[in-house]
C-alpha cells in the first residue's frame, strides 16, 4: 500500500507535550511553521539571523517584516543564538533559502544533538551541486536517511498564519520518523500526512515553482485561463516525468506535495514565484524583478540546475526550458504560450508512453488495433 495518504491524528497538544523542536530561519515560512508547531503543542524555539527579529518575536509576538498583522502564539520562543535554539531539540526544521542551507548547517553542526532529526521546509535545489535539500543535509552533516525529513504541500505562509485550513506531507525514509514529524506539525488548521517518498515530496515543491514562474509570465503578458490551464496540466506532466526519473513515486506528484502545491502556487497572487514571473512577463528584467521582490523566489535559482539534471536524465522539459529562455532574455515573454502550442512537427499523444498513464494509452491503442483487425 502506498503511504502517501495515511493521515495522522490531528494535534491536540497532549501528543506533543514536552516535545522540544527548533525552527531555523524566521522569514515568512519559518515563522508561520513555528506557529503551527506551537499551536500543535510543541515546545518551539525559532532562530532568527537578526537579533532584532528574534527580539520582536519574543517580546512583541510579531514578525512585522514577514507576517504583517499576525499575532504569534505566547508559547513561541525566539533567539538569535543557535546554541540556545538547538538545545534539546528532537526535531530541527530548516526554513532558510536553499542557497544558504549548506552554510547554515555548518554553523549549527556544533550544537546539534546526536539524535535529532533534520527536516527541510525548503523548496529549492542547490545551484552549484544540483542537490536536493535532503542531499545537502546528508552531504554536509553525514546523517543517515532516518534522520532526514521533508515537509511540503500547498502552504502559502500568510494564509496559514491566518489559520486558514490546509494540509502538507511529512516524509522520511523511515515511516515512524515521518509520523513523528507529522504529529509535531499537525495543528487544528494544518493537517499533515505521512510518506516515505522524500524525493517526490521535495521535488514537488521545487518543480511547481518553475511552473508557477511560467504562469506568472503568461499572466504578465495578458494571456487568459486556457493558456494557464494548459501550462498547469502540461507542467504537471513535466514534473511527474522528471520526478519519476529521479526516483520518486508518481503518486506523490498527484498528491498535496505535487498537484496540490502546483495549484496553490499557480493560483495565488501571494506566491513569490508567480509574482516574479508576472513582473518578468510585464517586461521587467531578472535584476529589476529581484530588486522588487523582498523575499525568496526559489524558482529563479532552481531553473538551471533542474534543466541540467533533466538533460542528464534524458528528459525534455519544454515549459521549464522556455522559462529559462525568457529569464535569460533569449525569448520574449509573449512567445512562451505560442511556442508551447506549436512545439511538435507531428501531432503526438497527450499522454507519453513512459508516464503513469502508459497502461491506459497502450490499452486504448491495442483496443483500436483489435477492432480494426
Ligand atoms: N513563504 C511560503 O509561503 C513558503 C511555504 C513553504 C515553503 N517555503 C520555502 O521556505 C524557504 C524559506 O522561504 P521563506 O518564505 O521563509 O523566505 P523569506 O524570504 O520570507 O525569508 C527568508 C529568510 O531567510 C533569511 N536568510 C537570508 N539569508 C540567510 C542566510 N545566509 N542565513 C540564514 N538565513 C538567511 C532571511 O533573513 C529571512 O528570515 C524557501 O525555500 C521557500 O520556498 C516558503
Ligand atoms: O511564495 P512561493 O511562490 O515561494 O510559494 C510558497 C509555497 O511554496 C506555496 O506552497
Amino acid at each position: 500500500m502506498s503511504t502517501n495518504s495515511i493521515p495522522v491524528v490531528r494535534g491536540n497538544g497532549t501528543r506533543n507535550h514536552g516535545r522540544k523542536v527548533a525552527v531555523i530561519g524566521s522569514g515568512s515560512w519559518g515563522t508561520t511553521f513555528a506557529k503551527v508547531l506551537t499551536d500543535a503543542g510543541c515546545d518551539v524555539t525559532i532562530w532568527a539571523r537578526r537579533t532584532e527579529v528574534a527580539h520582536e518575536i519574543q517580546v512583541a509576538r510579531r514578525n512585522t517584516q514577514y507576517l504583517p498583522s499576525i499575532n504569534l502564539p505566547k508559547g513561541l520562543n525566539a533567539t538569535s543564538d543557535l546554541a540556545v535554539a538547538l538545545r534539546g531539540a528532537q526535531l530541527v526544521f530548516l526554513a532558510v533559502p536553499s542557497q544558504t542551507l549548506r552554510q547554515n548547517l555548518l554553523d549549527l553542526e556544533p550544537y546539534l544533538d546526536r539524535r535529532s532529526v533534520l527536516v527541510s521546509l525548503v523548496k529549492g535545489v542547490e545551484k552549484t551541486t544540483t542537490m536536493r535539500m535532503s542531499e545537502v543535509i546528508a552531504d554536509t552533516l553525514d546523517l543517515p536517511p532516518e534522520r532526514i525529513g521533508s515537509v511540503s504541500g500547498p502552504n502559502i505562509a500568510l494564509e496559514i498564519a491566518k489559520e486558514q485550513p490546509t494540509g502538507a506531507v511529512a516524509s522520511c525514509a523511515d515511516l515512524s520518523v515521518a509520523q513523528e514529524i507529522a504529529t509535531a506539525a499537525s495543528a487544528p488548521y494544518f493537517r499533515t500526512y505521512v510518506s516515505t517518498d522524500v524525493v517526490g515530496t521535495e521535488l514537488g515543491g521545487v518543480l511547481k515553482n518553475l511552473i508557477a514562474l511560467a504562469i506568472g509570465i503568461v499572466d504578465g503578458v495578458g494571456y487568459g485561463e486556457n493558456t494557464k490551464a494548459a501550462i498547469i496540466t502540461r507542467g504537471l506532466a513535466e514534473m511527474t516525468e522528471f520526478a519519476v526519473a529521479s526516483g520518486a513515486d508518481p503518486v506523490t506528484m498527484s498528491g498535496l506535495a505535487g498537484l496540490g502545491d502546483l495549484i496553490a502556487t499557480c493560483q495565488s497572487p501571494l506566491s513569490r514565484n508567480n509574482t516574479a514571473g508576472r513582473l518578468i512577463g510585464q517586461g521587467y528584467s531578472q535584476e529589476e524583478t529581484r530588486e522588487q521582490m523582498q523575499q525568496v523566489a526559489e524558482g529563479i535559482t532552481s531553473v538551471p540546475p533542474v534543466l541540467e539534471l533533466a538533460r542528464e536524465r534524458g528528459i525534455v522539459m519544454p515549459i521549464v526550458e522556455q522559462v529559462q529562455m525568457v529569464l535569460s532574455g533569449t525569448m520574449a515573454p509573449a512567445n512562451l504560450g505560442p511556442h508551447l502550442a506549436t512545439e511538435d512537427d507531428v501531432p503526438r499523444p497527450e499522454q507519453r508512453p513512459d508516464t503513469p498513464q502508459e497502461g491506459r494509452w497502450r490499452r486504448l491503442v491495442n483496443r483500436m488495433k483489435g477492432s480494426a483487425a
